[in-house]
This record gives C-alpha cells, sequence and structure tokens, in this order.
C-alpha cells in the first residue's frame, strides 16, 4: 500500500501540489486525473521518489519511502514517465533488458533476456525486438518501454507499477490490449498500479479507484465507478453541464 501524508510541492515559489492525502491499495488500478497543469505528473514523482516533497511523506507498507535503499526500490517498484528519450541506437530488445538492470548481479544474462523477450510478447512487439528503438513509431516505442517496466518487477509480487499516460500513443486495439495486461497483472501479483491517464471513458472501465486533481489540490477521491460522472467532470474540467451529460452522460452509467 502507499499512503501519501500532507505532500507539499512547489516549484520557484509556486504551489503546484497542496496537501495532498491519498491512498493506493495492493491488487486496485487507481487513476489520478485532471486537467492539463493540474499536477498529476509532479504527484505520481513525488510518489515514485523522483521528486523530494516541501512537506509531507509517502509510506511505502508502512515504511517512509526515504528508507527504503535505491537497490531495494528499484526491485519493487517500476516507473512508466510521460517521456523517455533514447537518441542512441539501441535495440528494443536492449531497451527492455536495462529494465533488469536491478538484477544483473544475481541473474543470468540468459535469464534476463529471455524475460525481456517474454515482456516484449506480452504487449505484442517481440516481432520489434531487434529493431532499433529510435526508428520505432511512438507507439511502438511506448510498448517497447511498457515492456520495460514489466520486466523489471517480472518475478515480484505486490510490487509498485506507475505509469505516466501509458496509452497516450497508442491505437485503440493496443490501449485495451495494454490496460487489460495492467488489469490482469494487477489481480494476478497484487501489484499497487498508479496511473495518470486522461482518457476518462479508459478510467472508468479499467481502474478501480480514481483521485481527481485541479490546481494541485485533490478535488475528490474514490471508485472510479462512482467518481466518474458527468457532473464531476463538467466541475473539474469546466465543462458545460450540458456538453458533460452530452459527452459522458449516458457512455459513463451504461
Ligand atoms: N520544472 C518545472 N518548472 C516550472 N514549472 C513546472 C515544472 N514542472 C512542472 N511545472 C508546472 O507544474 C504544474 C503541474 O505540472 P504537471 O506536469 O504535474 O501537470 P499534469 O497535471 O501532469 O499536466 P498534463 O496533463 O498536461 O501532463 C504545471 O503548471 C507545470 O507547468
Amino acid at each position: 500500500m502507499i499512503e501519501a501524508e500532507n505532500i507539499v510541492y512547489s516549484i520557484g515559489g509556486e504551489r503546484i501540489l497542496a496537501n495532498i492525502y491519498a491512498t493506493f491499495q495492493p491488487g486496485k488500478i487507481t487513476a489520478i486525473l485532471g486537467p492539463n497543469g493540474a499536477g498529476k505528473s509532479t504527484l505520481l514523482k513525488c510518489l515514485t521518489g523522483a521528486l523530494t516533497p516541501d512537506n509531507g511523506s509517502v509510506f511505502l507498507d508502512g515504511k517512509n519511502l526515504w528508507d527504503y535503499s535505491l537497490d531495494a526500490l528499484s526491485r519493487m517498484r517500476a516507473v512508466l514517465s510521460q517521456s523517455a528519450p533514447v537518441n542512441f541506437p539501441f535495440t528494443a530488445h536492449e531497451i527492455v533488458t536495462m529494465g533488469r538492470n536491478p538484477y544483473s548481479f544475481d541473474k543470468t544474462d540468459a535469464w534476463n533476456s529471455e524475460i525481456a523477450d517474454d515482456a516484449l510478447a506480452l504487449v505484442d512487439a517481440w516481432h520489434l525486438r531487434d529493431r532499433s528503438f529510435p526508428t520505432l513509431s511512438g507507439g511502438e516505442q511506448q510498448r517497447v518501454q511498457f515492456a520495460r517496466v514489466i520486466a523489471q518487477i517480472w518475478e515480484r509480487d505486490e510490487a509498485y507499477l506507475f505509469l505516466d499516460e501509458p496509452t497516450s500513443a497508442l491505437d485503440l486495439k493496443h490501449q485495451h490490449h495494454l490496460l487489460d495486461l495492467v488489469q490482469r497483472l494487477c489481480r494476478e501479483k497484487r501489484l499497487t498500479v498508479v496511473i495518470v491517464m486522461h482518457d476518462l471513458n479508459l478510467a472508468y472501465h479499467c481502474t478501480d479507484n480514481c483521485y481527481f486533481i485541479k490546481e494541485g489540490w485533490i478535488r475528490g477521491g474514490g471508485a472510479s465507478r462512482e467518481l466518474i460522472n458527468k457532473d464531476v467532470i463538467s466541475e473539474i474540467f469546466d465543462l458545460a453541464p450540458e456538453y458533460a451529460a452530452m459527452r459522458f452522460g449516458g457512455e459513463l452509467s451504461e
């Protein structure tokens, strides 16, 4: 379980996150939703330890995030960032194998390579294994990067998976395929999954819980099927109620 207690984060005197309290449960997918610039990625970075909050603490299984060694963290949590530019001509297989770096001393290269192949196959990208990563399309790169993060926590139950807009470059089929896979891994391995996303339909159908953030504040949290509705969407995204009803009324409530 992840517990965020009173997270405050500022940049240059500007408050980006204010008094964030949030809980993320094992075996559940929790979405962080909200408008552009609301603070979603910043919160995710505070939860992973990539950013240090000005105030507040993050606890993983009751222990402060800062009390874990980097080695321990790299074996228990994997992070898919919004963008991870790669300029060198690594192959897709080499990129996924990088997810196995925490195990380079206690597992053989052959074992790590096999897991990288299995992870590529899981995301329908095995056929890309020997392609140069920078030459792949945006969606192909996103699938390969996702394979890298699942390779990182491959043998681990109850790991933490942080995903920042993992489907932003994917076509419809691969969006559903990836989220089905996240759901399956989450249930089977009791992963704690935190996912930043913009597609409210996908969030409604594929996540268990959600938090809405606006202007750095949490404006609501609860079960996705209850909280993601036309009234909340209208308020959080400053949409006219009739537009929100037309766009999200029947679709979400079915
Ligand atoms: N390094 C930085 N320097 C200055 N401002 C920053 C920096 N990083 C983030 N911000 C600002 O903090 C706010 C929150 O950014 P964040 O990336 O968390 O938003 P977000 O909710 O993830 O947005 P989006 O949906 O557009 O990805 C934004 O106004 C952004 O411009």
